[in-house]
């Protein structure tokens, strides 16, 4: 399924010269007479990806989102601040990194330039013991960006390095997807970097923010999700660790033009319309029961996040068989997390960055300057003379007092960027939600594929198995587009022509080291 670059594989759009390319089977370019109609349930990533694709196709698309806008996890919605502003509030800060070649297919389709996207320059760590590391001199390609950081990063002394156990650490350079699941699913990320003898203050600062940025205690999540991180982010592409976001709120640089995109090509966006349950007909199409009705369609993509998959399949009795049910009921949602937005009435020091993770700050994991990258928050703090500063904090423990993780997270804003102290807090807003996967040990074989024991149903989200080297907004758009792929095949339409970062180990020095590493 995979070669390189060739007629029809369509454009390669980053550096990386051994970006894979995954064509779609044959077939024809769109339905013509008696197009099916398809109900895509979740207007996240995911399902944007998969109605997009099929509303291309000629399918008649309809497109179910429970709350009231698209984007999922990135979606935004109107808030009026103390001061009468109203501004868009959301979950802030996401890095669209450059090897995310799906999700960016998917956004060029309203934007062919990427031109609602702006470059942050770089991603600076910082750990309270006083270390800083930072990615902007690292060169991009591998193994030069690993040994660039090694050599740069004050977390690495020769030591260290001479502790260090390769043997442990080769496989990294060599991460191919399922076989990593096999090798490494067992065990934590934190008994394998363990195991490496990671150097402790690289550990902390480099993969601990890291895993958490898959919202897991480094105890719980699966070593096999952590290699494969390193193989997307770090090892695997000579993309770099660089990324962009959205110069304005998603609902206006990404949903609201893919919305207009999406009827242009006749699908209907119900948003404000949860779906409750699904069954199986007799005559292969399944109905799609909301509160209002129940309507016959041809064929269903599931796109929901594993908490909202796991209520419609417990609801929905018919769907599936035992065995796939079971191990969606088995599906789990990592601890619940806080995003944090305060304006202030004074500008934070021109120094500061965009974006910064965090290590060693109690419960904050990263602060971002939004008013340095996003454009309402630019004109807000310009005209208010101050800044909008957001918060994250990851697995947050279920039962801890919220009130106290948020006055925590401001207290170690205090501490990073001392000038916040005697700003003066405009107004707040604190999201507190747990709807992200969690990839425990051994979570691997539960999750689920694409395709679902009913060929007319398929899933898409960023907890599926998709047997390639992507994750977070990257697995959900990949998916998406596969969960299309695989109901445009039964008729006989093409899919998409997908890309990835390379699927092993990039150059043959390094496999063979790998191989050292597995003997
Ligand atoms: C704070 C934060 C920061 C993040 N940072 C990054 C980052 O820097 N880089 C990165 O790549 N990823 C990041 N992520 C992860 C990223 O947001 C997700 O991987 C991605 O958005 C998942 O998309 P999805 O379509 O799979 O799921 P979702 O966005 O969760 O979409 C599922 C949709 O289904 C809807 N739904 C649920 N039940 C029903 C129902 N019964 N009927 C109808 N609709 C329903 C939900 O409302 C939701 O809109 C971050 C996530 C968070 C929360």
């Amino acid at each position: 399924m995979t070669g390189p670059r060739g007629a029809g594989a369509g454009h390669r759009h980053g550096r990386d010269r051994r970006a894979a390319v995954v064509r779609a089977p044959e077939g024809r370019a769109r339905f013509t007479a008696q197009a099916p109609a398809v109900a895509v349930v979740g207007g996240g990533i995911a399902g944007i990806a998969a109605a997009t694709l099929l509303a291309e196709r000629g399918a008649h698309v309809t497109l179910f989102e429970r709350e009231e806008g698209l984007g999922g996890r990135l979606a935004g919605w109107p808030t009026r601040l103390a001061d009468g502003t109203t501004v868009t509030m959301s979950r802030g800060f996401h890095a669209f990194f450059r090897q995310y070649y799906n999700l960016r297919g998917l956004l060029r389709r309203v934007d062919a330039g990427l031109e609602a996207l702006t470059a942050l320059p770089d991603y600076p760590l910082r750990h309270s013991a006083g270390l800083y590391d930072s990615f902007a001199r690292v060169p991009r390609t591998p193994p030069f960006s690993a040994l660039g950081f090694v050599a740069l990063s004050p977390t690495f002394g020769a030591r260290d390095l001479l502790r260090m156990e390769p043997r442990a650490a080769l496989p990294l350079l060599d991460v191919r997807v399922p076989e990593v699941y096999d090798r490494f699913d067992g065990v934590s990320a934190h008994d394998y970097l363990s195991r490496i003898r990671f150097p402790a203050a690289a550990h902390h600062l480099a993969f601990e923010v890291f895993s958490r940025s898959f919202f897991a205690d480094p105890r719980e999540l699966s070593a096999a999700e952590l290699a494969l991180m390193f193989h997307i982010y770090f090892l695997g592409s000579s993309e770099g660790l660089l990324f962009d976001v959205p110069a304005e709120p998603f609902p206006t640089s990404l949903w609201d033009p893919l919305r207009c995109y999406l009827e242009s090509h006749h699908a209907r966006v119900r948003t404000g319309v949860p779906v409750r349950r699904a069954a199986p007909r007799a005559d292969g199409g399944v109905d799609v029961t909301t509160d209002a009705r129940t309507t016959r369609y041809d064929a269903l993509v599931l796109a929901l996040d594993s908490g909202g998959l796991r209520r419609i399949v417990a609801d929905s009795p018919e769907l599936g068989d035992a065995a796939w049910r079971a191990r969606i009921g088995r599906l789990r949602t990592a601890p619940p997390f806080l995003v944090s937005r305060l304006w202030l009435d004074r500008p934070v020091a021109a120094d500061r960055p965009g974006f910064l993770g965090t290590s060693g700050y109690g419960p904050l994991d990263n602060v971002s300057v939004l008013d340095r990258w996003e454009g309402e928050a630019a004109r807000w703090a310009r005209r208010a003379r101050g800044s909008v500063i957001e918060l994250h904090a990851y697995a947050v423990a279920p039962d801890a007092d919220r009130a106290a993780v948020q006055s925590a997270a401001l207290r170690e804003l205090h501490r990073i960027y001392p000038e916040t102290r005697s700003a003066r807090i405009v107004d707040e807003r604190h999201e507190w939600r747990a709807d992200c996967p969690l990839f425990p040990v051994g979570g691997y074989r539960d999750r689920p594929g694409v395709r679902t024991p009913d060929p007319a149903v398929t899933v898409a989200g960023d907890m599926v198995r998709t047997e390639l080297p992507v994750a977070l907004m990257e697995r959900a758009a990949t998916s998406g587009f596969l969960a299309a792929g695989a109901l445009l095949e039964r008729w006989g339409v093409r899919g998409q022509t997908l890309w990835t970062v390379p699927r092993a180990g990039r150059s043959p020095v390094l496999r063979r080291l790998a191989a050292l590493g597995a003997g």
